[in-house]
């Protein structure tokens, strides 16, 4: 090296050491508040550049997200804080932080986590602000009881098909992987009683959107978990952005579909739904929407996509679960049918019929506590007082690993086991109170949980009422530990939902399937 040429050199270090400092004074003396915060919880050294992102690293080496994230709860102390993509973040376990953040009427936004999401749409679960507010006083009134209470008919017309299908799977003594025929008919389901229009998937067989829905969440959760593929650009570059885009074509494709299918029919349907007294369902309000201008023809369908992924694809697999689990845990699925008969016989099973089978509700609420979203994350707006110690600063990002919570020892007796006791109404008056948020809590809730129930329980109870279920796969005792997990928005099992279903023989009379009629 020259002696010119070591000048420039040793120049060159000096400006990069006095700029790395300049820009560490000004980092520290801007989120002063954040950062004394943060000094009252431990936390893993935040790295230069990489903050503490390099603990998920570590995931790497296993299979099972399920099975890292609650080793990473475990080793963790309550709360936490992390420096994640040059953001201030506190991981939080800690029931009363939690439920002041979610139930906070002033703290609705989410975390620049969720913007990925806007590849594939951009709607009400990823919106922030004043477009969220406006976006969910206008679909809320969708999702009430008397609009749900309306769906009894197209609920009875897409069991139908689900069982005609299952039917000709039963006694081959085959297994058979029961999503696509679940996630088909949650998604028909959903077009029918939520956007007024009948698209019958199941009949069509056309399982593309389910595929699509179902990878662009697998591609959401690979990236949200890994940190090298956290920054948009190294994602844009290796051509992730596109093919996320292109996977969720079909879905765009069908939202556009559906709504010109409902627009052509609406002038003559709405005036004869008027005319019954009908309540407005999720699309109506939309359309209304967008004839006053409320929202655009464009916000409507991404309206649309985000509910057919929110709205199909849990319900779904929730599905997918009870059927496996039906397989798995035979004196469960026993019980269930018991109650069944003894309730409402072998007759077709309605939605009035649900509030009287407190057996399947203990097993739906254990099993929402174990496949729940694991994460779910907020952006600090305004200060929170959270107790006399405790005042979360705005600008603070928040991550609430709900799926810590619905594991933690302190509240839940039997942790790793599938366990519907957990919810008997002796237990469930033991338990403190937000601990168990499957659906969220607050203005963010789930807007769809009311729905999210009723079509999970009323498929499963009329299936089981004709079929019954067994696998090859061994009875898990710790379902954490036993089985390997991805996330795919909910908790799914890496080796699929396998059954074989076996007609009841004692059935007296055969399902009315008028599917192809
Ligand atoms: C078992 C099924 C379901 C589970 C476990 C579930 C869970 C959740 C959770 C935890 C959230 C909050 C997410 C967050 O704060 O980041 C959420 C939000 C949401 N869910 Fe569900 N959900 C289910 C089914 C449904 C259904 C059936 C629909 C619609 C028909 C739906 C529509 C939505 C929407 C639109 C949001 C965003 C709400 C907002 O940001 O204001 N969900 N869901």
């Amino acid at each position: 090296m020259d002696f010119a040429t070591g000048n420039v050199s040793s120049a060159l270090a000096v400006f990069l050491a006095l700029t790395i400092l300049i820009h560490t004074i000004i980092h520290r003396w801007r989120n002063r508040r954040l950062i004394k915060f943060m000094a009252q919880f431990p936390g893993p050294i935040p790295l230069p550049f990489v903050g503490s992102a390099y603990i998920y690293l570590k995931q790497f080496n296993t299979t099972s997200v399920v099975r890292f994230l609650l080793q990473l709860l475990a080793n963790a102390e309550e709360t936490e804080s992390h420096w994640l993509g040059g953001s201030p973040y506190i991981m939080t376990t800690n029931r009363e932080i939690i439920n002041a953040i979610v139930t906070n009427l002033k703290n609705i936004d989410k975390t620049k986590d969720y913007d990925s999401l806007k590849v594939i749409s951009a709607g009400i679960f990823t919106a922030t602000g004043n477009q969220w507010r406006k976006t969910r006083k206008i679909v809320n009134p969708g999702f009430r009881t008397n609009v749900l209470d309306s769906f009894d008919d197209n609920f009875s017309y897409h069991i139908k098909i689900f069982l005609e299908s299952i039917s000709r799977l039963a006694d081959t003594g085959e297994e058979h992987d029961v999503f696509r025929a679940c996630h088909a008919f949650t998604l028909d389901s959903f077009c029918d009683n939520m956007l007024g229009v009948r698209i019958d998937i199941q009949k069509r067989r056309l399982f593309n959107f389910s595929i699509s829905v179902e990878e662009s969440m697998n591609m959401f959760f690979t990236r949200a978990f890994n940190p090298l593929l956290w920054s948009d650009f190294v994602y844009s570059l290796l051509g992730k952005t596109k093919k996320l885009a292109d996977v969720s074509r079909d879905m765009r494709l069908l939202a556009e579909d559906v709504l010109n299918k409902r627009l052509a029919m609406e002038d003559l349907q709405r005036k004869e739904d008027i005319k019954a007294g009908q309540p407005k369902y999720f699309l109506e309000l939309l359309i209304d929407a967008i004839e006053s201008k409320e929202i655009s023809r464009e916000q409507c369908i991404e309206e649309i996509i985000e509910l057919f992924v929110a709205g199909s694809l849990t319900s779904a697999i929730s599905i997918a679960w009870l059927i496996k689990g039906a397989a798995m845990y035979p004196n469960m699925a026993d019980k269930m049918y018991r109650e069944l008969i003894e309730v409402c016989g072998v007759r077709e099973i309605t939605q009035e019929d649900l509030s009287k089978l407190p057996y399947l509700d203990m097993i739906v609420k254990e099993l929402l506590r174990h496949i729940t979203l694991p994460i779910i994350a907020r952006h600090i707006t305004n200060d929170i007082r959270v107790n006399d110690n405790i005042v979360i600063p705005a600008g603070m990002n928040v991550m609430m690993p709900i799926f810590g919570l619905h594991h933690d020892p302190r509240f839940w007796e039997r942790p790793n086991e599938f366990y519907p006791e957990h919810f008997s109404p002796e237990n469930e008056a033991k338990r403190p109170k937000g601990v168990y948020l499957p659906f969220s809590s607050g203005p963010r809730n789930c807007p769809g949980n009311k729905y999210a129930v009723r079509v999970v329980k009323i498929l499963v109870a009329n299936m089981m009422l004709h079929f019954n279920c067994s696998s090859s796969e061994p009875t898990p005792t710790d379902i954490i530990n036993d089985l390997d997990y991805r996330i795919a928005l909910l908790v799914c099992p890496i080796k699929g939902w396998r059954v074989r279903f076996h007609r009841r023989r004692q059935e007296p009379e055969k399902t009315q399937v008028h599917a192809a009629a």
